[in-house]
């Protein structure tokens, strides 16, 4: 039988790394070549194709690579022969990238987003078994249209929900929700399906988006710095179920006073923000002043979704509706 064809887009992370001895800590050194020669008996699962676009670790991805990296994948996608496409991350951006890539890329073959929490020069290296469970959920049928899929740990997470919840440990990617399913035996056990996906069809990025966290007795000063500095749109990470201080608001009043876009999420770690609260600063005011309440969404991700929304479009209820419109989590 002929075997699936699986693309694997190098970009680096921990997975490429090694100690390197003069610093004494880890740095990005290992081909896609070196990188799957570790992981073994997989070319009986899959004929795979190495490309390897970059060695840089997560915290030096940025836009313009991703959407170097989304047009990559798109063309790979089309070919006839191409069953799945795998990128492998570093882990600290890999949640980002991998619903950067969900929203822009509207196809129904896999694409699997897999890093490792440990390098290859430490004892017990995860990325051998992590790259062999992408092979397994990029061949699977059973990954088929369900947007980009996270794979460590033999988890396999929605992009849309997944979050990196601990600095070391080997299941750091969480959903509040649970996996979408798991690899086990090499085949791909699914849970539960995804409930809702969302496209932003845009090649265009509005870089001018900030995040800001509210903490107890913050003032104004970085949303009014963030909006004399150019920004379009803002995310502001408000406490529990989207609420402020005081002296917040009042940023949050100049920042639509001058037409910057606000959207409010939560600091919480899983949980919507709503117009729960009706005293000063709280979600109903937020939202009555025009401010977007972003539901289940993170901050990191959400400034993504303000990006590419402004990307798109300028017009504030096409804005509104991507942050509210039937979702249970985008
Ligand atoms: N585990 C990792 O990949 C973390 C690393 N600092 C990175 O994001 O590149």
């Amino acid at each position: 039988m002929k075997k699936p064809k699986v693309c694997i887009i190098f970009t680096g992370g921990t997975i490429s790394m090694t100690v390197d001895e003069n610093i004494g800590a880890a740095i990005p050194t290992l081909s896609g070549e070196q990188i799957l020669s570790m992981v073994s008996n997989i070319d009986k699962l899959a004929d795979i194709e190495v490309v390897n676009l970059c060695e840089i670790p997560g915290p030096h991805m940025t836009i313009s690579k991703l959407l170097e990296l989304k047009a990559l994948i798109k063309k790979t996608l089309d070919r006839d022969d191409i069953t799945g496409v795998i990128v492998t991350h570093g882990t600290d951006t890999l949640e980002e990238t991998a619903y950067f890539l969900d929203l822009t890329i509207n196809h129904t073959k896999p694409v699997v987003v897999v890093g490792a929490m440990r390098n290859s020069s430490e004892l017990g290296y995860d990325g051998s078994s992590n790259l062999a469970a992408a092979v397994c959920t990029a061949i699977s049928p059973k990954a088929v249209g369900k947007g980009v899929l996270v794979v460590l740990n033999n988890e396999v997470n929605i992009a849309a929900e997944v979050t990196k919840t601990n600095t070391l440990s080997l299941n750091t990617f969480q959903s509040p929700y649970g996996p979408l399913g798991i690899i086990d035996t090499n085949d791909l056990i699914v849970y539960r399906d995804i409930a809702y996906r969302q496209h932003i069809d845009t090649d265009k990025v509005e870089h001018r988006v900030d995040l800001i966290k509210a903490v107890l007795d913050m003032d104004d000063r970085f949303i009014r710095l963030a909006v004399d500095a150019g920004a379009k749109g803002i995310v502001v990470e408000a406490m529990g179920r989207g609420n402020l201080p005081l002296k917040m608001l009042e940023g949050v009043k100049y920042a639509l006073s001058k037409g910057v876009v606000v959207v409010i999420v939560s600091r919480c770690s899983s949980g919507r923000v709503f117009e729960s609260y009706g005293y000063e600063g709280g979600g109903k005011e937020l939202s009555d002043l025009g401010a977007i309440m972003g539901g289940e969404m993170r901050g990191p991700k959400a400034r993504l979704k303000l990006m590419l929304g402004l990307g798109k479009t300028t017009n504030i209820d096409e804005i509104r509706k991507l942050f509210t419109e039937e979702s249970y989590i985008l």
